[in-house]
């Protein structure tokens, strides 16, 4: 069936249209525009962040701190917002309003992305791309088997190249189907770029550059025919950033819809998540993964993250051993030190994000210049995850 429905015919979940902020853009994923295909492909095409994504330099430069320290500060306070503004414990609207303000004052999303590059990448000297096309690698992901076998019988046979005029040789290149990653959060779209295997489509509630989608992952068009359906979905340090807790769950459910039979979903948190949370540990998050569909295939933690490549379950492998079980914030550790990082799998829908709305923004931007001028009343520590990175390994 070719797809000639407008793309708000493909979502999933009936999200209320003052949270479709991010998927205003009018640009839509590759598998809804691919019954225009052209010969040779268009600026849009690149635009459209399938295939492969030239490394793109981020074209927003918001001001962040300096200093690794304020970084940090900065990312947590960011991530205590977004918790308080997705708490149904918030039901004061001038509190409400007094958190967008802060975020705004801030800096808004832009900034907290800028420290997270900045503190991130750079520091730990790679993407946590890295990991995931090592295991990509050994695992074999998104070789089907006549490829598997092609590619044995390529190394067995003796190839021959061809040699050229001046001598070049040239060897046969086999035209393989690329692997099909969606890269969720991937704010300016480069984790991938570097691997032309991959196609990958890239979306962000903010994107940093124009290979990148603006989408909500709960907005995103399901792709409807098997074909347009990805080997991976990527949360990379996405889960940690949604403030509702409903919500972190929702995403592994989520995830399922994008991908092929026995698809892949990578994860990747701040080890703290696991390791110094009341809420959650390594057990636990495994617990919880394999109640919504998923079967660890791989699992790595370095000095600040933790990183989780796992597999829908079940003989089909479309998840069906999911037992449908809710997951309530339970303790699983004691200590005044501890972080409050949790995941909530609850049934019903999505919870609309806070400050998605045209008008919360204006709201947010005069209050932000009074808030800042009136040092505004600090929120509730207490809330703080704890679970900004600042190094990794
Ligand atoms: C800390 S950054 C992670 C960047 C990158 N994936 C990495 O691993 O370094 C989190 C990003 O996730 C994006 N994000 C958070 N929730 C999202 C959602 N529901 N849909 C799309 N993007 C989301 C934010 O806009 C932000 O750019």
């Amino acid at each position: 069936m070719p797809h000639t429905n407008s793309h708000s015919a493909h979502f999933t979940l009936a999200t209320p249209a003052r949270d479709r902020k991010a998927s205003r853009s009018g640009k839509k994923p590759a598998f809804l525009q691919k019954k225009k295909s052209k010969a040779t492909p268009s600026a849009k095409d690149s635009i459209l962040g399938t295939a492969t994504v030239a490394a793109a330099e981020p074209t927003a430069d918001p001001s962040i701190p300096k200093g690794r320290q304020d970084q940090t500060q900065l990312i947590r306070r960011f991530h205590t917002i977004e918790k308080q503004l997705a708490s149904p414990a918030l039901t004061d609207p001038d509190e409400r309003k007094r958190l967008l303000a802060e975020r705004e004052t801030l800096g808004g999303l832009e900034t907290y992305q800028a420290a997270s590059v900045h503190g991130g990448d750079k520091a730990r000297g790679g993407e946590s791309s890295k990991w995931l096309v090592k295991q990509i690698k050994e695992l074999k992901i998104g070789l089907s088997q006549a490829d598997q076998d092609k590619k044995k019988k390529e190394q067995q046979a003796a190839v021959q190249p061809k040699i050229l005029k001046d001598g070049t040789k040239v060897w046969p290149t086999v035209e393989r189907k690329k692997l099909r990653l969606l890269d969720v959060g991937a704010i300016a779209g480069t984790a991938y770029a570097g691997y032309p295997w991959i196609s990958t489509t890239s979306i962000d509630l903010n994107p940093q550059s124009d290979s990148v989608l603006a989408y909500n992952f709960f907005d995103f068009p399901v792709p409807e025919q098997p074909e347009d359906k990805y080997d991976i979905v990527a949360l990379s340090l996405v889960m940690n950033y949604e403030g509702s807790l409903v919500n972190r769950g929702h995403m592994l459910l989520h995830a399922h819809s994008y991908l092929t039979p026995h698809g892949y979903l990578y994860l990747v948190l701040p080890l703290p998540c696991l390791t110094n949370s009341r809420y959650l540990s390594h057990a636990r998050l495994t617990s919880i993964l394999e109640s919504t569909g998923w079967t660890v295939q791989r699992q790595h933690d370095s000095a600040k993250l933790t990183y989780w490549l796992v597999k829908r379950s079940g003989e089909t492998g479309q998840g069906e051993d999911r037992d449908g079980k809710e997951w309530k914030r339970e303790g699983v550790r004691k200590g005044a030190q501890r972080n409050n990082f949790c995941v909530v799998v609850a049934p019903g829908k999505p919870v609309v994000r806070a400050g998605d709305a045209e008008e919360d923004k204006g709201e947010e931007k005069k209050k932000a210049a009074t808030t800042a001028s009136e040092g505004g009343p600090a929120a509730d520590d207490d809330q703080d995850d704890g679970t900004a990175i600042e190094q990794d390994e």
